[in-house]
């Protein structure tokens, strides 16, 4: 359960009272994430999201990402807006971590997308997309290719606990990507974490895209490449679907495209997805204290999908 921190009923309720949201009825914390505290909070006007941000969110980001969501809204994309309070403020402070109050979106993330789930959540990417490309501001990826190899070092042998062997098997896959990491492919605003829990859907249809809080300036068909290894493969990391990975690349280039060059830099793309999600959950498998409300995410289920890209080179033709 992601809830780092405790809110006292009356911190929210003078939280609240900054905003014309209504009266507190109730409040819960919610189970799924792993990055912030959120909470369900339901007024007596409507429910919305509380999020104190925690672990990797700058506090000096949370403009980035508010005039990203901000810019999407206003161009009708299902996203949720931060709300303001009576002066116009959206970044608080709350049980002293930053704080927003967040607009509640209907529907369910799917823990087994099928086919025709993954084409209405990639062609939603699609259309984030080309909202974007008139989005000015600009964030370096701070789990960009740059930082893959320092965390790899911080992590060190203790990553050998996880998986005898796992640094030295990491340590030359990073190598092989770094090396042959492509240059010039087009760079956009992305979300950079579109996994099947940060998409909200009602049968086939998406209804929200959410958790914007890894949001950056990166390479933009990295983000279908983190969206193939998230949304193909089962929790381990295994039984690889193809009619999900065919649809998905469906549904993205009938809502945006993809180049040529974009579609042949995927596989290695994948790669790099892979090792980037392998050494932050490692990270977080090393260090999240064993009584920690969270729950740790498997490393391995991402040396799996490596280990299977590796194989498939083909996996994207
Ligand atoms: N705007 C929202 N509308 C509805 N549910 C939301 C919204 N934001 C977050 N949630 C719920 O809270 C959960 C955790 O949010 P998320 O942003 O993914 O957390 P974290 O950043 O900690 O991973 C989501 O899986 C979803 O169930
Ligand atoms: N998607 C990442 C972890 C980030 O958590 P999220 O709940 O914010 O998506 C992973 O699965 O490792």
């Amino acid at each position: 359960m992601a809830v780092y921190t405790h809110v006292s009923a009356e911190a929210l309720a003078a939280f609240l009272h900054r905003y014309d949201v209504g009266a507190l009825v109730s409040v819960k914390g919610i189970a799924e994430g792993v990055e912030n505290s959120n909470y369900l909070v339901d007024t007596d006007a409507a429910r919305f999201i509380l999020t104190l941000y925690e672990k990797r969110v700058a506090a000096d980001d949370l403009p980035f990402f508010m005039a990203l969501l901000d810019h999407l809204a206003a161009r009708g994309l299902a996203v949720p807006p931060a709300i303001s309070d009576r002066d116009g403020a959206v970044i608080q402070t709350l049980e002293g971590r930053p704080a927003c109050l967040i607009r509640f979106l209907p529907g369910v993330s799917v823990s087994h997308p099928t086919p025709a789930q993954a084409q209405a959540a990639a062609a939603a990417m699609g259309d984030m997309h080309a909202a974007l490309a008139d989005f000015r501001r600009t964030r370096v990826n701070s789990m960009g290719i740059a930082t893959w190899r320092p965390l790899l070092d911080k992590c060190g042998r203790d990553l050998d606990t996880i998986r005898p062997g796992l640094f030295d098997r990491i340590d030359t896959a990073l190598a092989t990507v770094e090396q042959a990491w492509p240059l010039g492919l087009p760079v956009s605003a992305i979300h950079a974490d579109l996994f099947p829990d940060n998409v909200l859907m009602h049968g086939d249809s998406v209804t929200g895209l959410i958790d914007f809080y890894f949001a950056c300036t990166d390479v933009r068909a990295y983000d279908v490449a983190v969206m193939h290894s998230a949304w193909t493969f089962d929790a381990r990391g295994e039984n690889p679907d193809a009619a999900v990975g065919a649809a998905l690349l469906a549904g993205y280039t009938a809502a945006f495209g993809l180049s040529d060059a974009e579609r042949a830099a995927l596989p290695l793309l994948a790669r790099g997805a892979c090792i980037r999600f392998l050494l932050s959950r490692a990270w977080d498998w090393l260090h999240t204290p064993a009584d920690a409300l969270v729950m740790r995410k498997d490393p391995l289920a991402y040396l799996r999908r490596l280990d299977w890209y590796e194989a498939h080179p083909e996996a994207f033709a």
